[in-house]
């Protein structure tokens, strides 16, 4: 198990409770201010691989004084149907952010789900147009565990300039945002995914490796650079000697830690920061909201009154 003082161990603990505390600070000001923030979150059907995140995204929101709401949807409802909810969320004033948790069932297509959220009310940074920020380095709301994982290669105090960085896994949420967010920190950036004839043989060059993939144990000390920083976004459950059902990341933590020269536990490292990353996009989209809002409404056209 985990040291608790092993200074290898890159917690997420710390990180996410600085960030919950200022968005905590943000949340009363603009409560103060008339405009509670909110945030919806979306389940759809089967719920297990959401449900630690989803009660955490609950227990931080309410720290954070943000409220929040959980609509679940049964499994068998049409995409047309969904739509239309996400529709009236985004024409509610009082919701700030929606949030789609994924995955959702085979017969709904996430994508048109993800672009049917209003830009300014996408919380997770998955609309296309959000995605596209971040292709053009305006990263202030980017997709929660890619700028979770990135933040916490940041603890290290690495210089990202010129970091030879390996991502193993290249999905649309966590991967390949992942990859556009330290190229925009100026890392030279490797991507890796299931087609990649040695996923080993590039990992070893890292300085950085970052793993989502899903497969617990998939990184062993031998596919580790020495010195090496190693984020682990997997989260994994599987039944430990036990008995009982316990989370895994993506890395065989126990022998890559005598490898690597900073290591992120699981539980314990990203998973923390994701959500209080998607705290801080929520206030975020807030602030744009009110902006266009102040735009719209904060100028009185003295034409139109006279
Ligand atoms: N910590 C956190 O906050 C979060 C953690 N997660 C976790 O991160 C992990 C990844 O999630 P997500 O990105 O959504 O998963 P996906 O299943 O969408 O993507 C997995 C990626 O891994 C690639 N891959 C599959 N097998 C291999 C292999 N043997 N070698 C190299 N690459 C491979 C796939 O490539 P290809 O597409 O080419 O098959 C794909 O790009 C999961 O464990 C998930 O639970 C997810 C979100 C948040
Ligand atoms: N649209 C969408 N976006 C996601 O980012 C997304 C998703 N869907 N579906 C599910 C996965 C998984 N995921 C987690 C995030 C944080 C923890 C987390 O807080 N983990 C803590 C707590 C563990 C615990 O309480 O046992 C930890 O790792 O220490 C877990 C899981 C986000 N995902």
């Amino acid at each position: 198990m985990s040291q608790p003082d092993d200074s290898r161990y890159l917690r997420g603990g710390p990180v996410a409770h600085r960030i919950i505390a200022a968005v905590r600070e943000d949340a009363a000001i603009a409560t103060a201010e008339g405009f509670p923030p909110k945030l919806v979150s979306i389940t759809v059907g089967d719920t297990d691989a959401v449900d630690v995140y989803v009660r955490n995204q609950r227990a931080k929101a309410a720290l954070a004084g943000i409220s929040f709401e959980e609509r679940r949807f049964p499994a068998d409802i049409t995409a047309g149907e969904l739509e239309a909810a996400i529709h009236g969320l985004n024409a509610d004033p009082r919701v700030t952010g929606i949030i789609i948790q994924r995955p959702v069932p085979a017969h709904i297509p996430i994508k048109t789900l993800q672009a049917a959220v209003h830009p300014l009310k996408d919380v997770e940074g998955m609309h296309p147009a959000s995605i596209g920020n971040i292709v053009y380095n305006q990263l202030d709301l980017a997709p929660c565990t890619a700028a979770a994982s990135v933040e916490l290669l940041k603890e290290t105090g690495l210089d990202l300039k010129g970091l030879e960085v390996v991502v193993v896994g290249h999905s649309e949420i966590v991967g390949k945002p992942i990859a556009f967010l330290l190229m925009s920190e100026g890392a030279t950036v490797t991507v890796c995914h299931h087609m990649t004839r040695s996923v080993a043989a590039h990992a070893r060059r890292a300085d950085a490796l970052f793993v989502a993939v899903g497969k617990p144990r998939l990184i062993k000390a031998d596919m580790v650079k020495p010195g090496a920083a190693v984020i682990d976004i997997g989260i994994n459950s599987e039944i430990g000697p036990d008995g009982q059902s316990r989370i895994v990341g993506d890395v065989d933590t126990e022998s890559v830690k005598h490898v690597a020269s900073w290591i992120t536990p699981v539980p314990g490292g990203v998973g923390p920061i994701t959500v209080a990353i998607l705290l801080r996009n929520t206030m975020v989209a807030l602030s744009r909201q009110r902006a266009r809002y102040q735009a719209t409404y904060g100028v009185v056209d003295r034409l139109a009154a006279e």
